[in-house]
């Protein structure tokens, strides 16, 4: 039988909340050990990809000034590496429609990076197991395997070995994205800066277990109440108005507020659909965000969208 081979292909990917980030000691390759929870939420990218010349990127959307337009782009590194493992030329334009805040904690390069990974292993039709393609994300950025996979996972190592959880039902989110992005090495740095001025050391990693009990229960208020972010502090250190726009969040009913993964985005957690609706109009109102959404949670991972 003869196969067409697509003139495109289109990837959707999630964005990620942390809802557990554990912070552990500084590694000697830089990184941090981690003990986080991932989960996939609908504020999403689009990403097209089309047989072309040479390796082009364009990118439209929230942000886009923000985001590099050439081979520094992540989603361009993704198709560089897998076309090297393939030993073809990266002959692609990359088409990016950005709906993740970028710059926002919220790993919107790293699922750009999922999405090319993903998309072209079908374009080019590369017989590539699932479990390489993971290790090649890996490669790319911490948070790449996850967006990969979306759902509800732990995260382990530097947060790119993975570990799904448990997770009944839908949770309801508000998601209040800053003008401003912030650097994830930056709040980083800033969390060790924190440590070393108070002379205290990071947390011991801790399972989760509240929290992964709450999400099997699909419980929010319980999942509220188990929330946590170690790099928060940091993020707030820097961005000293986040702490407005988190209160303000909670003050608009949100059972409860964070920083999502190294910021600025806060995201808020809310008891259903409806709550999550009045709750956006009220922070809108409060002029502490950029943009105000709601979305919703698990959502699957990269997916080819013109199947
Ligand atoms: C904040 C999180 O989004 C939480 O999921 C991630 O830890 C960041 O993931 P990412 O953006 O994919 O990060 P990477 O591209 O892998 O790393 C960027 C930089 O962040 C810092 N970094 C990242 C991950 C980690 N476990 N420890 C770190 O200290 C390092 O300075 C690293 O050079
Ligand atoms: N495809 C991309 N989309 C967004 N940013 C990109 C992309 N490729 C490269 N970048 C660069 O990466 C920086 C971080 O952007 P990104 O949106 O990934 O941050 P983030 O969501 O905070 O990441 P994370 O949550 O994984 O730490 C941006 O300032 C931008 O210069």
């Amino acid at each position: 039988m003869l196969s067409v081979v697509p003139r495109a292909v289109v990837v959707r990917v999630p964005a990620k909340i942390n809802l557990h980030l554990g912070v552990g000691d500084l590694r000697a390759d830089g990184y941090h050990d981690l003990l986080t929870v991932f989960h996939a939420v609908s504020l999403t990218d689009v990403v097209r990809l089309a047989p072309a010349e040479e390796l082009t990127v364009s990118v439209r959307g929230d942000g886009a000034a923000g985001v590099p337009a050439d081979a520094s782009n992540l989603a361009a590194q993704a198709a560089v590496v897998l076309a090297r493992r393939a030993g073809i030329e990266p002959a692609v334009h990359i088409e990016i429609e950005k709906g993740i805040p970028v710059a926002g904690g919220m790993a919107g390069g790293s699922a750009d990076a999922a999405a090319a990974l993903l998309g072209l292993t079908r374009l080019w039709r590369l017989d590539v197991e699932r479990s390489e393609l993971m290790s090649i994300a890996a490669e790319l950025g911490s948070d790449v395997p996850f967006s990969l996979q979306g759902g509800t996972a732990v995260g382990h190592g530097r947060g790119e070995r993975l570990t799904p959880a448990l997770s009944r039902g839908e949770l309801h989110w508000v998601i209040a994205a800053s003008r401003e992005g912030l650097s994830t090495p930056a709040v980083y740095r800033e969390l060790d800066r924190l440590h070393a001025e108070r002379g205290s050391g990071p947390a011991e990693l801790e399972p989760p277990d509240a929290l992964l009990s709450a999400l099997a229960a699909g419980d929010p208020e319980r999942v509220a109440a188990a929330m946590r972010n170690d790099l928060q502090p940091a993020a707030i250190s820097l961005r000293p108005a986040l702490r407005r726009t988190l209160r303000a969040g909670i003050d608009a009913g949100a059972l409860t507020g964070i920083v999502s993964g190294s910021g600025p985005t806060c995201v808020f957690i809310c008891s259903d659909a409806s709550h999550a609706i009045g709750v956006a109009a009220e922070l809108s109102g409060a002029g502490v965000a950029s943009a105000v959404r709601t979305a919703s949670g698990p959502v699957a991972g990269a997916r080819v969208d013109n199947d």
